[in-house]
């Protein structure tokens, strides 16, 4: 398997001349972040978690991203009608399993919607994706206590028994579909600092998603642009505070060079 920057670049390019647009229904700590991103990376994200909307906005939308990160019965519920209109309509979906292994709720909800509608890609990190695996695995509140080298079965299982993408972020990415892997080893540790930083690798999956059919490069594309882009924002940035504002302008510039000069495949 093989990642490129030049592919990277392709869709980039793709999602800055498309402008696809991205329905997200995500947490009320990320909602600003993860628009914002979409916004400096070429896409159109919208907002809607109304279960008497959700379905009309699938419709329009080129891909559906679904973030557990604030979840409530209500919010369970439009989930369920926009991922139902989402594999309805062929429109890929993208999972955030927020905090599984947190609390009963986030973990059996994360399993009961991926087998319910499995989604192309299932994104999170390394504790998130070992709790929908299993019970004893516990995640400290949103945040990873795994590597995701530590991922990597549960990770396999899942994609094998749901047909789909797992993309485990952490210090090195590993974004797999069934024995096809790719692992990325952009970032930085600061990213961990800010919230949201995993709730925006997941929505830019989606922009990632609409515009190459590809659902394994689509979500390690995604990863190797957030770990470039937060490469190059901590550099100009003072700290937790202003990589945000760094990180955002970077999705905007990010260009061929920075992907050659940058990109770390393998780790
Ligand atoms: N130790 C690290 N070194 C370099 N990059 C990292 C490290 N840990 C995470 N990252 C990068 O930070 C981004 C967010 O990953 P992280 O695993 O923190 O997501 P998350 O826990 O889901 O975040 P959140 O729930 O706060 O939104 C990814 O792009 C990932 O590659
Ligand atoms: C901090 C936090 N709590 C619920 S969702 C969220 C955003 C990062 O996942
Ligand atoms: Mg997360």
């Amino acid at each position: 398997m093989s990642l490129t920057a030049d592919a990277i670049w392709k869709d980039v390019q793709a999602i800055r001349q498309q402008g696809p647009l991205v329905h997200n229904i995500t947490n009320y700590v990320a909602m600003e972040f993860t628009a914002n991103a979409l916004l400096a990376i070429g896409a159109s994200p919208v907002m809607a978690h109304t279960a008497e909307e959700v379905r009309e906005i699938v419709a329009i939308s080129q891909a559906l991203v679904i973030n557990l990160g604030t979840l409530s019965p209500v919010w369970i519920h439009s989930m369920r009608e926009a991922m139902e209109e989402a594999s309805r309509r062929k429109v890929p979906i993208v999972l955030d399993p927020v905090g599984a292994g947190a609390s009963r709720l986030r973990t059996q909800t994360a399993r009961e919607l991926i087998a319910a509608f499995p989604p192309r890609i299932i994104r999170g990190n390394a504790s998130e994706i070992i709790a929908l695996g299993s019970d004893e695995q516990k995640t400290r509140g949103v945040d990873s206590l795994a590597t995701s080298a530590q991922a990597y079965e549960t990770a396999r299982a899942l994609s094998k028994r749901y047909g789909c993408v797992v993309s485990v972020s952490g210090a090195t990415d590993l974004i797999l579909q069934g024995d096809q892997e790719l692992r990325v080893s952009n970032g930085t540790p600061l990213m961990t600092r800010v919230t949201a930083m995993g709730c925006a690798a997941s929505a830019l999956t989606g922009a990632f998603a609409a515009c190459n059919p590809s659902s394994l490069h689509a979500a390690a594309h995604a990863m190797a642009i957030m770990g470039i882009a937060g490469e190059m924002g901590a550099q100009q940035a003072q700290g937790p505070g202003t990589l945000p504002m760094h990180f955002l302008d970077a999705l905007h510039q990010v260009n061929l060079s920075h992907i050659r000069d940058r990109l770390r495949v393998g780790g």
